[in-house]
């Protein structure tokens, strides 16, 4: 018997009063949903680059996938990996839009990650997203807010990627998937073809910013209108990466009950840590703060997906691009339950003894 039918039983025959039953029935109900981290992910490569300039971007799934991602991963305590392969974007017919390049083949790669993305989410599995530039963040957002319409945004980055055609100085989509994804963005756009399977849906009331420092002057305008909650570099100066995060989290989500979606772009982090990123800015956070950004959203249990954008093996030398894929690598470790404490052996309870003979 379902506790609404209990009720409504004891609501119809008066029996009220102390029912111990019915106490621990109302106690359970009203009881908060206790998060724990789900211990499955779904791997998901998107080898795009269309939505920036420079050759490279689009190499990161496989160079991250032979420097070892699948069993990094497979060894974090607990932690059941599934990868869900690549998404391709054979050729398409461009359609011509103004200071807004490779429309088409952007929506073509984003409409097939999304419903990719969302499949994952419906197995169960945090899903991780490798792009790619950061245009791929239509396809990873819009299939989660599919599955979880109550899901919160945290876009980690050194750009706020809220530009829009008639803001952009580089005409380049990856500077502006978050003004694709919002709804109070709707009238800023005129038509765009090829992108009517993409409603936006999600409100920038559901968006909070960490790392920015090259922020235009709309995307600034943006940001102040609609008081997106926002920790620039100098807010993670004043306040510590963790207050930053847990700030961002709390503003977004006072109750603890929404799931996470974490939005990585790799230059957030400081360009001497990460250096082989198509547009990088100095001065951004080290590897440890991100570090820690991860593992605190993961502690929370509720994050259900994370992309990790804009790595460019192609760019710098030998020593940069083993820099930066580590460097993600760490990241998405971070976020998936790796512990820097080490973590003791399964069903081991003491150090192996030596058995001396003599
Ligand atoms: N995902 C990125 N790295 N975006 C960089 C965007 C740079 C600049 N704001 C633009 O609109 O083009
Ligand atoms: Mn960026
Ligand atoms: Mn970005």
């Amino acid at each position: 018997m379902s506790p609404f039918t209990y009720i409504l039983l004891i609501a119809m025959t008066g029996e009220v009063q102390l029912n111990p039953v019915y106490i621990v029935l109302v106690r359970n109900m009203s009881q908060e949903k206790k998060w724990e981290p789900l211990k499955k992910v779904g791997i998901i490569g998107v080898p795009f680059e269309k939505g920036q300039k420079k050759y490279g971007v689009s190499v990161a799934p496989a160079a991250l996938r032979y420097a070892g991602l699948i069993q990094q991963l497979s060894e974090i305590d607990g932690l059941d990996v599934k990868d869900y392969g690549d998404i391709e974007t054979p050729g398409i017919e461009e359609v011509k839009m103004e200071n807004m390049a490779h429309l088409a083949l952007v929506s073509a790669c984003n409409k097939k990650l999304s419903e990719r993305v969302s499949q994952v989410l419906r197995d169960d599995r945090v899903v991780v997203t490798i792009g790619g530039d950061h245009s791929i963040g239509v396809g990873t957002v819009d299939g989660h807010y599919q599955v979880n319409n109550d899901m919160i945004l945290i876009w980690v980055d050194a750009h706020a990627d809220i530009n829009t055609n008639k803001t952009s100085d580089s005409g380049s989509v990856h500077g502006m998937p978050v003004a694709l994804l919002v709804k109070e963005f709707n009238n800023y756009w005129p038509y765009l073809p090829t992108m009517d399977w993409q409603e936006p849906l999600f409100s920038i009331k559901s968006l909070g910013y960490i790392g920015l420092r090259s922020v235009d002057h709309y995307e600034r305008l943006a940001i102040e209108k609609y008081k997106v909650p926002t920790f620039a570099m100098e807010d993670v100066e004043e306040h510590g990466i963790k207050n930053s995060i847990e700030h961002v989290l709390k503003k977004l989500d006072p109750e603890n009950k929404r799931p996470i979606h974490v939005s990585f772009d790799i230059d957030a982090l400081d360009a001497l840590e990460a250096p082989s990123t198509g547009t990088p800015v100095r001065g951004g956070l080290s590897l440890r703060e991100a570090i820690n950004l991860m593992e605190i959203v993961y502690a929370t249990g509720r994050l259900r997906a994370v992309d990790l954008v804009e790595i460019n093996p192609a760019l710098g030398n030998e020593n940069d691009r083993k820099q930066t894929i580590e460097a993600g690598l760490c990241v998405l470790k971070a976020a998936l339950g790796f512990s820097r404490r080490g973590t003791a052996p399964r069903g081991v309870k003491d150090l192996p003894i030596q058995d001396h003979a003599h």
